[in-house]
């Protein structure tokens, strides 16, 4: 048998567990895998919402060939959740995905797929989607394209990152910077009690989907950073922002590590997928107490400086009251780089 087989049998098998079969049913799939393309039919006035992200072995996921065996569940998992994730934050809910695989010939066995397709389907099955289809491709490295549809009932708005307003609250949902410190001490107690934040982020799937109901103005998942993907909101909003680093919210175990590498994490870690969003002043959060997705309002939107260009716009940051500047960096010894992940920088 083939890798081509080989892949074909193990995603067949584990695409034909009743539940997944059930939700291809549910969605109107037509036709998923095994002809040229998909073809599914979308309720009356649906709005179908696309996007795509892509994971590289050496840059989403360690380089090291033993860590990409162990961690081949993870990996699928996450190549749909960080896609899930950008669904969410548009306020739509995941439908599908199409996944491009470039894979190295010693990942093409038996053990690695089927681990590496046990987690894109569990990821596939909690999300309530369905994989409709994919290319394979042989690689020197692994990289893994995933790309991802959704749906927006006719009646409710997409949230943009262009809509925020002066005087709307900012909100984060979850917790911060705990991906980031997994990564940066994989081998220390609290790295290894964070890990499943770094390898298996939520996608905060409802939250998403309940703050477009409810009238958010802007909304982005944190993929880079809350600094930089603030940012974003702001040069598109063409406004500024206050955040109040006493308010990010902090999980148990982030909270013993000291404030200023926790606050770095938190502002300019990334790989969070936790959503950021606006709202106006008078609508209240959707505040769950029995839910697991707390949200912590952490500043509020203020007028552009008007000295910015639309390009550098970034939050102003405040501790305890004080504003800090690169004169007065405190909480931090001195200025920090906060400027987030990017892929080209240096
Ligand atoms: N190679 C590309 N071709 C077309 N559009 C792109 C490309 N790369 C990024 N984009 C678009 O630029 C925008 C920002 O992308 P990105 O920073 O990757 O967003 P996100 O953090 O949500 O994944 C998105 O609308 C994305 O579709
Ligand atoms: C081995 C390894 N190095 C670095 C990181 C950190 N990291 C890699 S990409 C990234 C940002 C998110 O990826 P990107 O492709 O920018 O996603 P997008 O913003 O397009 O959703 C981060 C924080 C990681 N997760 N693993
Ligand atoms: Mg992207």
């Amino acid at each position: 048998m083939n890798e081509f087989e080989l892949i074909e049998r193990i995603f067949a098998q584990m695409q034909a567990a009743p539940s997944l079969s059930n939700t291809a049913e549910a969605h109107n799939i037509e036709k998923g895998i095994g002809d040229d393309a998909a073809v599914m039919s979308l309720p009356a006035g649906a709005h179908l919402v696309s996007c795509i992200d892509t994971l590289v072995q050496g840059r989403h996921f360690s380089a090291d060939w033993n860590d990409v065996n162990e961690l081949a569940f993870q990996i699928g998992y996450k190549a749909v959740a960080v896609n899930v994730s950008d669904i969410a934050a548009m306020g739509a809910t995941p439908h599908s995905i199409l996944l491009a695989l470039a894979l190295p010939e010693r990942l093409a066995n038996e053990q690695w797929l089927t681990e590496f397709a046990k987690g894109l389907f569990h990821a596939c099955q909690l999300f309530g989607i369905t994989l409709i289809g994919g290319d394979t491709t042989r690689s020197d490295r692994l990289v893994l394209s995933v790309s991802a549809q959704g749906l927006l009932a006719a009646n409710i708005p997409a949230v943009y990152r262009s809509g925020a307003q002066v005087g709307d609250k900012i909100y984060v949902s979850g917790s911060l910077g705990d991906a980031a410190y997994a990564l940066q001490h994989p081998n220390t107690a609290i790295g290894i009690e964070l890990a499943h934040r770094l390898h298996m982020p939520t996608p905060r799937i409802a939250l998403g989907a309940a703050v477009a109901t409810i009238g958010a103005t802007s909304m982005i998942d944190i993929s880079d950073g809350l600094y930089q993907d603030l940012g974003h909101i702001c040069e598109q909003s063409a406004v500024g922002m206050r955040i109040h680093l006493e308010h990010l919210p902090t999980s148990k175990a982030l909270s013993s590590v000291g404030l200023s590498e926790r606050l770095l994490c938190q502002l300019a870690g990334g790989d969070d997928y936790e959503l950021a969003f606006t709202l106006p002043a008078h609508i209240e959060p959707p505040i769950d107490n029995n839910s697991d997705t707390p949200v912590t309002c952490i500043g509020e939107v203020i007028a552009a400086n008007k000295a910015d260009t639309a390009k550098n716009v970034r939050p102003e940051i405040f501790y305890q009251g004080l504003a800090v500047t690169p004169t007065h960096p405190a909480p931090f010894p001195t200025w920090p780089n906060l400027t987030g992940y990017q892929h080209f920088a240096g």
